[in-house]
């Protein structure tokens, strides 16, 4: 017999609801009356079928067992906690920690397939709690969207533990050939390998679950509607066509037929697709005044291995359990899992639409951020503030140890400032044209003064910066970052000003218009967004790209935009509708675009290599500079428009003729460029990467002038200010810095 809603049982959990009932008891809401503010439960009923003395006497062992694997598996922070096990009127009851969220069934959905990245990390974190569940010489048997809980601030729980039996044969479990007897009947077709259909579950039955999620999210098909080769093999790839051949091949293996074929463990399984994200990072784009990069391998491999690290068994003894602040640290880690097209097509689905929710956006998360050496870091930059305010007084240039000694090797750079030039970035930008061109002095060298967006904001320490751009007068500076959010900080005083909070996805770019009254931005869950400056609203919602929004920059003219996106398609948008204009489709992700300077011309730069330049208005291709080549991170228009520069994966920035196709490559980077950015009246070209550092070169020689080092990741996003006396730079190790030109 069922039990009723207000019923009280084990003394003190009295029933609130019925939540399932499976073939070894009910499921039940339940609350603690015992406890001041009456949390919610999830009690299991166990209900033995027999109820003879020797019958129950061998339950109640196997329950006793089960639960003591229970507790262990429970000390997890993705497992839910067992907080008690009871027997009461010859029943056997769990009592758990309840999990306030939805299961991934709702987010699976048919026919919309989630972008690969997204699935990668999905399964990197499913993979880490199995790792620590075979650890544990469990196997689930049982994994399925349906017992996968995302809670409602985004992190992941592995569920239903109801039907998990210890494995006995230890010394089979080094080789994963153990064998249990306590398995038939247990799992879900489409879920479920034929070794374990059969009887005979083995760790890999889990991993050949797993994949069978992962290709449900790829294909948005249901497992059970995919069919088989004559091999037994899932057939499942042509539905998946999009997705790099690697990651197939990785799901592939997970769901093989023979379990001997499929990894050996959730560990290798895991490494896997950990370095299938380290050699295919997700973007890196760049474009004429700010520029991004997005590198997911080192983010996904850092998320990663503090899961790893906390699926540990050694790690988790159950008196260490995570309390309440270390879980709310945990969700960063579960928040990159949400699913872009979900998020899109759903966004009640949207774990942080309750804002009260984001432990990121409260003060007490924010303080945990907070580490002794941010004081260092302020004394730092207050410091470099006060030296470099003594040398410009003084007419002295430090030698600060982070510039590079190629720098003074280059001492003839920045000479020969051209005239065109000066009239090209005054065409450019009209109300700038009495600018001073920071070009004037050839000696000139930058060094770092500041850093911003340390203290104050919402960027905390394992955060990344994406993108910056800094506002045509030169007096704010926007922040694109990893935790959704875009700060707007006052460039001079180096307090926060705003954060806009709007994109359910890391932001990627961050562009202001020409006039500095709007801001556009591009994140991974899809987004374009126009935002009003001054007030922070959402002015429009550039909606179409399928996949990640790499790039948005504005025309010159201010009255377009243009996004490119993984979908592998530029959009061309009127900023005062908000309507898409032009779809100028490309072969392959598009990492960046770039504007000419009368806003006719577009050029792209894409994964294939491709280089080409399109007419905005007609929306087709002019000219194909590149067909194929190695992967152009980010390209960039010269101001006078004669040239465009590229950043290349082959650790090249590379100078295009424009009208004659020649190119000069410039080497010196010793890892994949990322971005370049031309000076406004194009004598600089800054360049930047996985590397590290910032080079600044010579337009006109072509020649290397110096080596800003000092970011302990790679630098995603750089950004000179219109009079060339700043340059920014925004990095995957969270930190914005400024270098400011100085009179040697
Ligand atoms: N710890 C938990 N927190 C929140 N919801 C839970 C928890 N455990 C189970 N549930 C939910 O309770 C419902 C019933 O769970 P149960 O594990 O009994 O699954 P079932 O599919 O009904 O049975 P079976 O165990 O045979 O799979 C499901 O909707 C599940 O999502």
């Amino acid at each position: 017999m069922s039990l009723t809603t207000g019923q009280v049982i084990g003394g003190h959990y009295e029933v609130i609801s019925l939540l399932g009932g499976g073939g070894f008891g009910e499921t039940y809401l339940a609350r603690d009356l015992h406890l001041p503010d009456r949390p919610n439960r999830v009690i299991k009923r166990l209900s033995p079928r027999v109820q003879e003395a020797s019958v129950l006497k061998v339950s109640r062992r196997l329950f006793e067992t089960e639960a003591q694997v229970l507790y262990r598996l429970g000390t997890h922070p993705q497992i839910p906690q067992l907080f008690a096990h009871f027997e009461e009127a010859a029943e056997f009851y769990l009592v758990q920690e309840y999990i306030n969220g939805r299961d991934l069934s709702h987010e699976l959905l048919r026919g919309k397939p989630w972008e690969q990245f997204t699935v990668a990390i999905l399964l990197q974190n499913i993979l880490t709690i199995l790792s620590f569940v075979h650890q544990n010489h469990v196997i689930h048997r049982d994994i399925k969207p349906e017992n996968i809980i995302r809670r409602r601030d985004g992190q992941i729980f592995l569920i239903d533990f109801g039907v998990v039996k210890e494995i006995a044969n230890s010394t089979a479990i080094a080789t994963g050939e153990e064998l249990t007897n306590l398995t038939v009947g247990i799992g879900t077709p489409g879920y479920m390998p034929s070794e374990q259909a059969h009887g005979e579950p083995r760790f890999a039955s889990d991993i050949y679950a797993i994949g069978m999620i992962g290709i449900q999210a790829l294909t948005g098909i249901m497992p059970s509607h995919l069919g088989k080769d004559e091999n037994l093999e899932i057939l499942w790839r042509q539905h998946a066509p999009q997705i790099y051949p690697e990651l197939a091949d990785i799901l592939s293996r997970m769901v093989k037929f023979d379990f001997r074929q499929r990894y050996a463990s959730a560990d290798t399984a895991y490494e896997a697709i950990k370095n299938f994200c380290d050699r295919f990072p997700i973007s890196n784009v760049s474009h004429n005044l700010s520029t991004i990069q997005i590198s997911s391998h080192e983010e996904i491999a850092n998320q990663a291995s503090t899961h790893l690290k906390a699926a540990s068994p050694s790690n988790q003894p159950s008196s260490n359990r995570p309390t309440p602040i270390d879980r709310h640290m945990d969700r960063s880690n579960g928040n990159l899992a949400i699913p872009a097209t979900n998020l899109a097509s759903n966004p009640s689905a949207n774990p942080f639409t309750n804002s009260t929710d984001n432990p990121n956006t409260s003060p007490s998360v924010i303080l945990q951020h907070f580490r002794p050496w941010h004081i260092g870091l302020g004394i730092v930059t207050i410091g470099a503030i006060i030296i470099t305010a003594m040398i410009l007084l003084m007419g002295e240039s430090p030698k600060p140890a982070n510039v590079a000694s190629d720098a003074e090797q280059q001492e003839k750079a920045l000479t020969d400032q051209t005239s065109s030039a000066q009239s090209s970035q005054n065409d450019r930008n009209p109300q700038n044209s009495n600018l001073v061109n920071g070009n004037s002095d050839a000696s000139a060298k930058f060094i770092l003064v500041k850093e911003i967006g340390n203290s104050g904001g919402t960027v905390a320490s394992n955060d990344n910066i994406y993108g910056v751009s800094l506002s045509p007068d030169g007096k704010t500076l926007a922040i694109g970052t990893s935790n959704q959010n875009i700060e707007l900080w006052d460039f001079q005083t180096n307090q926060i000003l705003q954060t806009f909070r709007g994109h359910k996805g890391r932001v990627y770019d961050v562009f202001f218009s020409p006039d500095g009254t709007k801001l556009v931005s591009g994140s991974d869950n899809r987004e374009a967004i126009i935002w009003d400056v001054k007030t922070g609203r959402i002015l429009a919602n550039l909606e179409g790209h399928q996949e990640r929004v790499y790039t948005t920059i504005f025309s010159p003219d201010g009255k377009m935009v243009a996004s490119s996106s993984s979908d592998s398609t530029i959009r061309i948008w009127d900023v005062e509708t908000g309507k898409q204009r032009q779809l100028l489709s490309e072969k392959s992700w598009v990492y960046d675009v770039s504007f000419s300077a009368d806003s006719k011309l577009l050029v792209s730069g894409s994964k294939d290599g491709a280089i080409r330049i399109w007419d905005v208005a007609s929306g087709k291709v002019l000219k194909t500079i590149v067909e194929r080549g190695s992967a152009v991170r980010s390209i960039v228009y010269s101001y006078d428009n004669k040239l465009i520069a590229s950043a290349m994966e082959d650790n090249t920035v590379r100078l295009w003729n424009v009208s004659t196709g020649q190119q000069d490559v410039l080497t010196g980077h010793t890892n994949e460029v990322h971005i370049v950015a031309f000076s406004k009246g194009d004598r600089l070209l800054a360049s930047a990467g996985a590397d590290k550092s910032i080079k600044i070169w010579s337009v006109k020689d072509k020649t290397l002038i110096q080596t800003l080092t000092g970011h302990d990741r790679g630098v995603s996003s750089v950004d000179f200010s219109d009079d060339v006396s700043s340059l920014v730079s925004g990095s995957l190790d969270g930190k914005v810095k400024v270098w400011q030109r100085s009179r040697k």
